[in-house]
């Protein structure tokens, strides 16, 4: 009897395998099918053809430099890439249609949020409907706050006091030190936001500049979930995940990690909450544990914020960095400015101060609207729609608005677009005066614009106060004509080596 129900058993799981074997088979075919006819692989147009075989590298050091010269030269503003089933716009009265006017017609889409799905999980960057519209509205809440903008304050100031000027300090006035600022950047801003979110201290740059396997798991699950987009069919990586083979093996271990990391401290937070009743934490994770009890929810939440949070504040600087080193004379009206503003023996500015610095707003707005840390977003067409230019949208197609080319449009900013001019943000009284946010969406626009834009403002402002007040950076090498790896957000290709010397 015992051996029957043995067998039963066994042979039941067999048929159960070999059903959803089959299933999965079919399915993946009839995916496949669906996703030839819907995209157009076998395109044979210039664009698509330059595309495919990747000629475009010939004349241009990133993809992105060479959809701007096609954005540029379209007389829409608008191209059109058949392969990839992406309609590619530098048009703001495009962008403004697509982020506000027909918002619920371009959510970010299942194709996206699948992508960084297993990273992301439910969180606000992943999310669409009514999950995001809570966790939007308790975010805005929350970073709207006069208390979380004090305690952001204090921990930028007292990571830029204790670790980033003593570290610079170290390596400075030594001719033959290099030290690649960007990863500096890198590491001061996932301090910065593990402990805005999380309230913990990974420690990334304290001086031996250790190796995180927190940072390090984090940075290979976003660069890997990035990665899957670059597959010629979403089939393989959705294969490879099934097998648990390649880069979907390492994908899984990596988000196991951070999954570990993340719940270690969710746990350890309810407990000390429950044994502590006063406990008065002002980081977001326990600010959205008051009201959420389920643990991957917070998970999710927080763990998006890291993401938002932590590259785009490394590559904000390093563009600003790159930019500085070119005009060195922006960098001197930068220091006379906070001389003006700031006492003499004043470390690092206020709010108040800060507000007051037009120039350097102005220089920063200037430098991410030639490099901005997210180059371009995309989102997908729930039904047909034409936008404001007459371009036709099929439905279920992709839609990418494109940050990086609109800063390089002379339709845009005139014909000196090219050039770095921190004056184009000041009206005549030297005031900063903020442009339209669809013809500058570096931060989105509409319905999603960016929730952290005044917290990263405020953390680049006082990183970028205190380096210029007491050193001079110089970009060494050819990276002032920087080449991008692909990613979420902009990186330059093996880092952005730099020299420092100490001001006296
Ligand atoms: C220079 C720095 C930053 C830039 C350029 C930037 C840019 C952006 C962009 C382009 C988006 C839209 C992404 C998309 O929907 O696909 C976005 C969304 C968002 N950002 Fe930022 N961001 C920055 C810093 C921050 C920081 C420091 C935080 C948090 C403290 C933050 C929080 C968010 C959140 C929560 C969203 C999602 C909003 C939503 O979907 O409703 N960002 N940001």
């Amino acid at each position: 009897m015992e051996m029957l129900h043995i067998m039963t058993t066994s042979a039941m799981s067999t048929a159960l395998f070999l059903s959803f074997f089959t299933f999965t088979l079919f399915f993946s075919v009839f995916s496949f099918l669906l996703f030839i006819s819907r995209i157009k692989p076998w395109c044979n147009c210039d664009t698509c053809r330059t595309y495919l075989n990747i000629s475009w590298i010939a004349h241009f050091p990133n993809l992105c430099d060479w959809y701007t010269h096609l954005l540029r030269a379209s007389p829409t503003g608008t191209i059109h890439l058949h392969v990839l089933n992406n309609t590619i716009t530098s048009n703001p009265n495009n962008v403004q249609h697509i982020l506000k006017t027909k918002f619920h017609n371009y959510p970010k889409g299942t194709p996206f949020s699948t992508l960084l799905g297993d990273l992301l999980g439910n969180g606000i960057f992943n999310s669409d409907g009514h999950s995001w519209q809570f966790q939007r509205k308790m975010a805005s809440l929350e970073l709207g706050s006069v208390a979380i903008r004090s305690y952001a304050l204090q921990i930028v100031n007292q990571e830029i006091q204790t670790r980033l000027i003593p570290l610079l300090q170290s390596v400075s006035n030594q001719q033959d030190k290099l030290l690649d600022i960007q990863d500096i950047f890198r590491r001061f801003s996932f301090d910065i936001i593990c402990k805005f979110s999380f309230g913990m201290d990974p420690e990334c740059l304290i001086s031996s500049l250790p190796e995180s396997k927190l940072a390090d798991s984090f940075d290979l699950a976003s660069k890997l979930s990035a990665e899957r987009a670059m597959s010629p069919s979403p089939l393989i990586w959705k294969m490879k995940r099934l097998l648990n083979i390649g880069s979907e093996k390492k994908l899984k271990e990596a988000i196991g990690i951070v999954d570990n990391v993340a719940m270690d401290i969710i746990r350890q937070r309810r407990r000390e909450m429950m044994t502590m009743a006063s406990l008065n934490k002002s980081d977001l994770l326990s600010r959205f544990m008051e009201t959420i009890e389920d643990d991957k929810y917070l998970r999710d939440i927080v763990i998006s914020f890291l993401l938002a949070g932590r590259d785009t504040i490394a590559a904000a600087l390093t563009g600003f960095f790159i930019l500085l080193s070119k005009n060195p004379h922006v960098g001197s009206t930068i220091r006379q400015e906070l001389e003006r503003v700031m006492e003499a023996d004043q470390e690092l500015p206020t709010f108040e101060q800060m507000r007051s610095m037009h120039y350097l707003n102005g220089a920063l707005h200037e430098s991410m609207r030639l490099f901005p840390p997210v180059q371009f977003d995309s989102k997908y067409a729930q039904e047909d729609d034409v936008l404001p230019d007459g371009t036709f949208v099929r439905r279920g197609s992709r839609v990418t608005y494109h940050p990086y080319a609109m800063g390089r449009m002379d339709t845009i900013w005139g014909p000196d677009s090219d050039q770095f001019r921190p004056e184009r943000w000041l009206n005549t009284d030297g005031v900063f005066v903020q442009q339209c946010p669809f013809k500058y969406p570096v931060f989105q626009a509409g319905v999603r614009v960016c929730l952290g834009k005044d917290l990263a403002l405020m953390e680049i402002k006082s990183i970028a106060a205190a380096m210029l007040r007491h050193f001079d950076v110089r970009v060494v090498g050819p990276n002032t004509e920087p080449c991008f790896a692909p990613g979420l957000t902009a990186t330059v290709r093996g880092g952005l080596p730099v020299q420092v010397t100490q001001r006296c």
